[in-house]
């Protein structure tokens, strides 16, 4: 039986650099993981690409994903929808592949019931000082939209006890070396356990 890939989950507060330190691991040459592209009812913003960033969807047509029981997970962030295909998620696994979400920490929760075998990795920023300069700085927030991440972002850092792992995002190319590193030594932990089991049936 083919056997199956590894769920690996980053979220973080809103800000802390995932979609940065995301795109590069995604950069790096040897990447073997399957990045699951998420559907939201957020406006694209500029420069964003229907199918590559997010797929973006109506209220209505998101709310019937959700019907039809379409998604892994979902959650409302500030007003908006965001979520997680489980088709593509649970076929992606059953090839072998290892899937990588990028996801808020209500939506990791949620994968943290259905796959609680999964890797779960918390971003965290070197402080809240520089969580705000970060999202001030991407621009693409008005004010108010950033009062409310912030709000959120206290809550979401509260949450990180549910991870395996608490990766400080100080630099890029540290951050997404110590996650690709994480995910090798899991493989590796992994794969030790199973060896050992079948040895122990073998001497049974
Ligand atoms: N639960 C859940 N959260 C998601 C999903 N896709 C993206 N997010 C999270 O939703 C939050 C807002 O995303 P976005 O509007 O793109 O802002 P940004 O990540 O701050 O650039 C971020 O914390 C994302 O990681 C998803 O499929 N499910
Ligand atoms: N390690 C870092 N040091 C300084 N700035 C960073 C770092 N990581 C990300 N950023 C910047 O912070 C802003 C938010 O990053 P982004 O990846 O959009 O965050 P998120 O996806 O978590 O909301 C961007 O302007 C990005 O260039």
């Amino acid at each position: 039986m083919q056997e199956k890939g590894l769920l690996i989950v980053l979220s973080g507060p809103s800000g802390v650099g995932k979609g940065t330190v995301r795109k590069a691991i995604f950069s790096q040459p040897d990447t073997e993981f399957e990045y699951s592209i998420s559907m939201t009812t957020r406006t694209p913003r500029e420069g964003e690409v229907n199918g590559v960033d997010y797929f973006f969807k109506s209220r209505e047509e998101f709310e019937g994903l959700i019907e039809q029981d379409r998604l892994l997970e979902y959650a409302e962030f500030v007003g908006n929808y965001y979520g997680t295909p489980v088709d593509y998620v649970r076929e992606t696994l059953d090839s072998g592949k290892d899937v990588f979400l990028e996801i808020e920490v209500k939506g990791a929760r949620q994968v943290r019931e259905k796959f609680p075998e999964g890797l779960f990795i918390f971003l965290m920023p070197p402080s809240l000082h520089e969580l705000k300069n970060r999202i001030v700085t991407r621009g693409t927030e008005t004010d108010d939209l950033i009062t409310n991440r912030l709000l959120s972002a206290r809550e979401e850092i509260e949450m990180m006890d549910l991870y395996d792992y608490i990766v400080e995002n100080d630099q890029v190319e540290l951050a997404s070396e110590r996650i690709i590193a994480i995910v090798k030594a899991e493989h590796c932990r992994r794969e030790r356990v199973e060896h050992r089991y079948k040895k122990l049936l073998e001497v049974e």
